[in-house]
């Protein structure tokens, strides 16, 4: 069974197309890296599939639901989450309260059932902190759970964004650029991460990133964008003996 089908989607922004006639499916439980040159659309269509953009042309489809023209709030609720290439984060706020807030945007009541219910606000606040409390553990974010987030370290505050998005219970998460600008270690530790979601967590992950080395360690599937273009997929083997996407390389990596 397919779970998410990204079908002909093109992005248009004035004369430039960002996206052309892309297709892509991706089955659950599985990681997929959508990788590229600089300017080749990957963010541009974890956007559409996120709800940030509307194509201007095509489908996407999760399961039976669309996302063509979904918001970012309906495709969230819909289990689908982001960490985000730029911090999405709240500087000034410790990890646990950046957690706990990104958290309640799935909370399922409101402010009148939490004046008028509260027995029930109370218990949900409480599974609230209890799941924030296992994605902390899982991030092995414990050390910094009280630490203000812009007093962390680069790559520390990357492992908060994964861990921000994870609190939204997705079934179904994209990460744009986790790794960008971390050290070695620090690329292991995520790798790792990426890896239990799978398998631990059942978690189906689409990821955007530039060191091929890792991509082409833990992808099940790869898709290669060349100006908006896709210019191939399959697997790491599969791609990297693909002639069109070692001339897309050269001089690049
Ligand atoms: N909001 C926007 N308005 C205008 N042009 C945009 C917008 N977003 C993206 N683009 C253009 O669309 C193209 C694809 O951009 P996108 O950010 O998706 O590429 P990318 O593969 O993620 O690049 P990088 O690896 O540098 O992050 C680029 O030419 C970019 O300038």
């Amino acid at each position: 069974m397919t779970y998410l089908t990204v079908s002909d989607v093109t992005l248009t922004f004035g004369g430039l197309n960002a996206l052309t006639d892309v297709n892509m499916d991706i089955e659950p439980g599985i990681i997929t890296s959508i990788i590229g040159p600089n300017g080749a659309g990957k963010t541009s269509i974890l956007n559409c599939i996120s709800g940030f953009y509307h194509p201007s042309k095509g489908e996407i489809r999760y399961g039976r639901r669309s996302l063509t023209k979904a918001s970012p709030h309906q495709v969230s609720n819909y289990g689908i989450a982001r960490a985000f290439q730029n911090l999405e984060l709240f500087s000034g706020l410790s990890v646990l309260d950046n957690l706990m807030l990104a958290r309640h945007q799935n909370l399922n009541y409101s402010i009148l059932h939490a004046v008028f219910y509260f027995g029930k606000a109370a218990r949900l606040e409480a599974e609230n902190r209890a799941y924030v409390e296992k994605v902390i553990d899982f991030m092995e974010l414990e050390p910094y759970r009280k630490m203000m987030v812009g007093n962390l370290s680069y790559g520390v505050q990357k492992r908060v964004e994964v861990a921000r998005a994870l609190t939204l219970a997705p079934r179904l998460l994209l990460l744009d650029e986790p790794m960008a600008g971390m050290n070695i270690e620090e690329k292991e530790d995520i790798v790792r991460f990426i890896l239990d979601l799978k398998k631990e967590w059942n978690i189906t992950v689409v990821l955007v990133e530039h060191d091929l080395g890792v991509v082409m360690d833990i992808s099940d599937q790869i898709y290669v964008l060349d100006f908006g273009m896709l210019i191939g997929k399959g697997t790491p083997d599969e791609v990297a003996s693909n002639p069109k996407v070692i001339d897309a390389y050269i001089g690049e990596e």
